[in-house]
């Protein structure tokens, strides 16, 4: 298969190269580029040498369509929204790294990532990618939308719980941490080296645009409308995220079908992997790789369960879950390209 990607350079679009270079089913990987066209990926990635060479190529609406039959996209949010309707409309299949098309209610786009919202016919028929709990919506999507690096290990955490009615989603609290690779690769001030090692930094608070894009997977399954509490933080460290999330158990809940409910879900998806009771992940342990790894406590002093989720962002929060994503949508083993190991230590 002929498989292409925009923002080849980005970090997103590097774990991309490093996944679809070594996926069985795909033959011809174009890598396109807006700053670096005509440019060797090795010069600019020396880590590439020998491994996925070749020329950065323009973005051209034209001939794209005709080069690719799966198209990646890893742009900034916002850039979708102009970039991927016309390839759309020439009938390509796409996977959107980005926010453009993930909320599906009028103006939330506009109120939480305040820029212009994409065109409305391809927010509704985009597929949210989160192949745990829309694995046949995305058998037959055109347009995915990649679930955001927070959404997936807050979602991946907290909807065992919330399908089942366990917990009160009233009472739901994020406490997130991040690696500095989710910023991407241009560096901020606050994620420029002297300002973020050695350091620990809250920010976004309560008005960070991930809130609404999990807000709208637990509503769906709570059939609520409860909001939630979602903070987020810088981590000096390169990749993974931890999320830690409390809530308050609903009157009857037991540990048993706490425990039972986590064990199922665990056994039923191939990249959910459930902590040892009593034992609490690391973000290292999923490192490089595209598990999601779940530990929690029930605190019957409290009546509150804590549930720990880490997954790699550029992995599971990105391009791992693109490409479990595409091997759906292409009738694909699941776990095709995404089988390596975490990397440890
Ligand atoms: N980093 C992470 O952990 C996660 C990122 N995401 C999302 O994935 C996407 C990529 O993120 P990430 O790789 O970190 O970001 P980066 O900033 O590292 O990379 C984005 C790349 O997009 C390309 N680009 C920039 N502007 C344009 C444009 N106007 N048109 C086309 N391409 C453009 C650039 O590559 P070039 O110059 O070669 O075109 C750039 O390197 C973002 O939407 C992000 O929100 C989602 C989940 C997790
Ligand atoms: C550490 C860090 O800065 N992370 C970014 C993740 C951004 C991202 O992936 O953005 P979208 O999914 O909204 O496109 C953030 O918190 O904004």
């Amino acid at each position: 298969m002929k498989v292409g990607i925009v923002g080849a350079t980005g970090f997103g679009g590097l774990e991309l190269i490093r996944l679809l270079k070594q996926h069985p089913e795909i033959n011809e990987l174009i890598l396109y580029s807006s700053s670096k066209k005509d440019e060797q990926i090795q010069s600019v990635y020396p880590h590439l040498n020998g491994l996925a060479e070749g020329t950065l190529q323009a973005i051209d609406h034209e001939k794209m369509p005709e080069q690719v039959e799966v198209l990646f996209s890893s742009a900034p949010t916002g850039v979708s929204a102009s970039l991927l309707p016309p390839l759309l409309d020439k009938g390509m299949r796409i996977i959107d790294l980005a926010g453009d098309y993930r909320l599906k209610k009028q103006g939330e786009y506009e109120q939480w990532y305040k820029k212009e919202p994409p065109e409305r016919k391809w927010v509704e028929k985009a597929v949210y990618g989160m192949p745990e709990y829309n694995r046949e919506n995305i058998k037959s999507a055109q347009l995915i939308a990649n679930p955001g690096c927070y959404p997936t290990a807050a979602l991946l955490g907290l909807l065992p719980l919330v399908t089942k009615n366990l917990i009160d989603t009233k009472s739901i609290i994020i406490d997130a941490k991040s690696g500095i690779s989710g910023a991407g690769a241009v560096p901020s001030f606050t994620a420029h080296f002297p300002v973020a090692n050695d350091n620990l930094q809250i920010y976004k608070v309560n008005r960070h645009q991930h809130i609404p894009e999990i807000e709208q997977m637990l509503h769906h399954y709570s059939k609520t409308k409860d909001p939630i509490t979602f903070n987020t933080h810088l981590v000096p460290m390169t990749r993974g995220i931890m999320n830690t999330m409390y809530a308050t158990v609903n009157e009857g809940t037991t540990e048993r079908e706490i425990e039972d409910t986590f064990s199922e879900y665990a056994a039923q998806h191939p990249f959910i992997r459930l902590s040892p009771q009593g034992t609490f992940p690391y973000t290292k342990q999923v490192y490089g790789s595209n598990y999601c790894d779940i530990g929690w406590s029930f605190d019957t002093r409290t009546n509150r369960i804590t549930t720990v989720a880490v997954i790699d962002n550029l992995m599971k929060g990105a391009a791992g879950q693109a490409v479990h994503n595409f091997n759906l949508m292409n009738g694909f083993p699941e776990n095709a390209g995404l089988q390596a190991s975490p990397l440890f230590p």
